[in-house]
């Protein structure tokens, strides 16, 4: 069945629908009351490891807000359990033994995502379903690095010297370390398209960690390989899916970001939207970039960023509205409503 609502497929790829889509990232989660309500009786894990539920939070915003695409519930993490690593969320993520010395790195799997991580797979099969085709899916995966980087940390970290200690006293363990990752992340992420997502994100959350020469050198060569695999699968019978880069980090490495090949490259809130497609070209396709701070603001201002980020907006070639990063635990539903309607109802001619 076709889906019905293709305004973000058709960004994505380059379009400008009559509406600008918009999702935001972290739409499901704990600002929402009925999230909360499963979250009473289920732990985190237990909610990603079980399909059904799985699904009916992954509608719960696209209900409630009336977004133009769903987002598979589930975290970056969970594709450790192809590796055979531990991770527990309370509520943040935290590995009760990272991986530190050379013969930790020596000893981790390389498994099998799609039955590894099989439970993932089927999460998408009963989201597909539950969505009924309304909007379209995207799957997920965290960068090379952004995964790394809690492999060895152990969890998130402020300023990630063990990371960069491996980085720079072992480089070649670690850019062989970042190429099996990028590697794994590949093969889940196809997984998720043949499943049936229909556009996936690659979350570099932590890309900012390093200084541009080190993102150039040791970390964006694996993103790139992982966006270029990614692109070269063609799911039977349907049209390859779009891929969205998101590094969050400063300007200094977007022009770097942009070197990758997604078909869409996400903004974070640290730089102004038109200036964000100065440095990544008008013939990008962009999503961002509203600082998830400005929805704990009052109605107008919500409503006069909304806009001001659409008007940026149009210097691209096609834009997919987004926030700059998650949205805070601390939102009113009811403001995450309001930036969703105003971006839909656009700008008046001229404005
Ligand atoms: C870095 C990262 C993680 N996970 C993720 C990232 C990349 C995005 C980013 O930069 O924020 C990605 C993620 N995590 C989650 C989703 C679900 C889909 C969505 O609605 O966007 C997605 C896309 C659910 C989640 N993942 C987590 C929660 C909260 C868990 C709960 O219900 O208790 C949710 C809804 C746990 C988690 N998982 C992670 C952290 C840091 C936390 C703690 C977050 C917090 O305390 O707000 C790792």
């Amino acid at each position: 069945m076709p889906i019905h609502n293709t305004s973000f497929l058709d960004a994505c790829r380059g379009q400008r629908p009559a509406r600008t889509p918009v999702w935001l990232m972290r739409q499901a989660g704990r600002y929402l009351p009925e999230y909360r309500a499963i979250r009473k009786k289920v732990s985190f894990l237990e909610l990603c490891r079980t399909p059904e539920l799985a699904a009916e939070v992954t509608v719960q915003p696209v209900d409630r807000l009336g977004v133009d695409a769903a987002i598979l519930f589930s975290d970056i993490l969970v594709v450790f359990d192809a590796m055979g690593v531990a991770v527990e969320f309370n509520p943040g993520p935290q590995l009760p033994s990272p991986v530190r010395t050379n013969a930790d790195i020596e000893a981790l799997r390389w498994g099998d995502p799609g039955e590894d991580v099989g439970y993932v797979m089927n999460a998408v099969r009963a989201c597909k379903s539950a969505l009924a085709d309304r909007v379209p899916l995207i799957g997920f995966c965290g960068a090379p690095f952004t995964t790394v980087s809690y492999l060895i940390e152990g969890g998130g970290s402020r300023d990630f010297l063990e990371v960069k200690k491996l980085m720079f006293c072992e480089p070649v363990m670690f850019g062989q370390l970042m190429a099996n990752m990028s590697e794994l992340l590949a093969r889940y992420l196809i997984g998720q398209i043949d499943a049936g997502v229909d556009a996936v994100q690659i979350f570099d959350s932590w890309a900012g960690a390093v200084g541009p020469r080190d993102y150039e050198t040791h970390v964006l060569p694996h993103t790139i390989a992982l966006v270029e695999a990614v692109r070269a699968h063609t799911p039977a019978g349907r049209d390859p899916v779009p891929v969205i880069l998101f590094a969050r980090g400063n300007a200094n490495t977007l022009a770097l970001t942009a070197r990758a090949p997604a078909d869409v490259i996400g903004i974070d809130w640290s730089i102004e939207l038109d200036a964000a497609i100065e440095v990544v070209g008008h013939d990008r396709v962009v999503q961002g970039n509203l600082d998830p701070g400005v929805l704990l603001g009052p109605p107008e201002l919500i409503q006069s960023r909304v806009r001001a980020t659409l008007a940026d907006a149009r210097a691209a070639k096609a834009h997919v509205f987004n926030l700059g990063h998650g949205i805070s635990r601390f939102t009113d539903p009811e403001h995450a409503k309001l930036m969703v309607d105003t971006v839909h109802a656009g700008l008046s001619e001229g404005a």
